[in-house]
């Protein structure tokens, strides 16, 4: 999957290369227009509650923004995530669930791994549902005055949020194994409030395999 979507990255003059060698990580700034933004934003504020993490790595204090799952059979959301897949040239059922979430002044998502760490109870299962959490996609859906920039610690880069521009990394190392160095977090958000969207691509075809949507 990583040659596909690097091909396809690659061939698009909108997208940019960060040019880093331990991850592979592009932006296009611009992807989502204004309007589509807003339908986000609407149907994040009418349906986000306390973001949660994964049972048994719960951490006080370590996510406190608040989230919701986005139906993927509305047809607005639908035609969202399908541009970013075929962007990605992935098809868009090995995609999770496609999550919306907004961080108050102060709040917060502590640097983390979006792959699955194997050691955990969860992988288990999760290696059944479509196997790792390799691409992942997320949208910065408004300016953010201060505070909220995405930031890879280990790498050495942040990414300010400003509407539209659309990031992708991959969680996979080239041998296909979990990437650490694409540990990364939101930072607090200082003035304002922050929202994104976050898909997770999986290995698999996430949608047959789960039955879910
Ligand atoms: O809020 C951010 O900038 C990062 C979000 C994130 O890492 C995630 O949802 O997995
Ligand atoms: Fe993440």
């Amino acid at each position: 999957m990583g040659r596909k979507v690097t091909r396809a990255l690659n061939s698009n003059p909108m997208v940019e290369m960060v040019d880093i060698p331990d991850i592979q990580l592009y932006v296009y700034r611009g992807f989502l227009p204004e309007a589509d933004c807003q339908i986000l934003i609407d149907k994040i504020d009418e349906k986000a509650e306390p973001s949660s993490l994964y049972k048994g790595t719960e951490q006080e204090g370590f996510r406190t923004s608040y989230s919701c799952h986005l139906n993927r059979w509305e047809s607005d959301i639908d035609r969202i995530e399908k541009r970013i897949s075929a962007l990605m040239g992935i098809d868009n059922d090995y995609a999770e669930t496609m999550q919306g979430q907004r961080y108050q002044i102060g709040q917060e998502f502590k640097a983390h791994h979006d792959f699955f760490h194997p050691a955990q109870d969860y992988w288990k299962q999760e290696e059944l549902r479509g196997g790792q959490r390799s691409w992942t996609a997320m949208i910065f859906l408004n300016n953010v005055p201060a505070g909220g920039a995405t930031e890879f610690p280990h790498l050495k880069i942040g990414v300010r949020p400003e509407r539209g521009t659309l990031l992708m990394w991959n969680n996979m190392a080239v041998d296909g194994k979990p990437n650490y160095k694409s540990l990364h977090s939101g930072t607090p958000v200082v003035e304002g409030t922050k929202y994104i969207i976050t898909k997770w691509y999986r290995q698999n075809n996430w949608v047959k395999l789960t039955g879910s949507g």
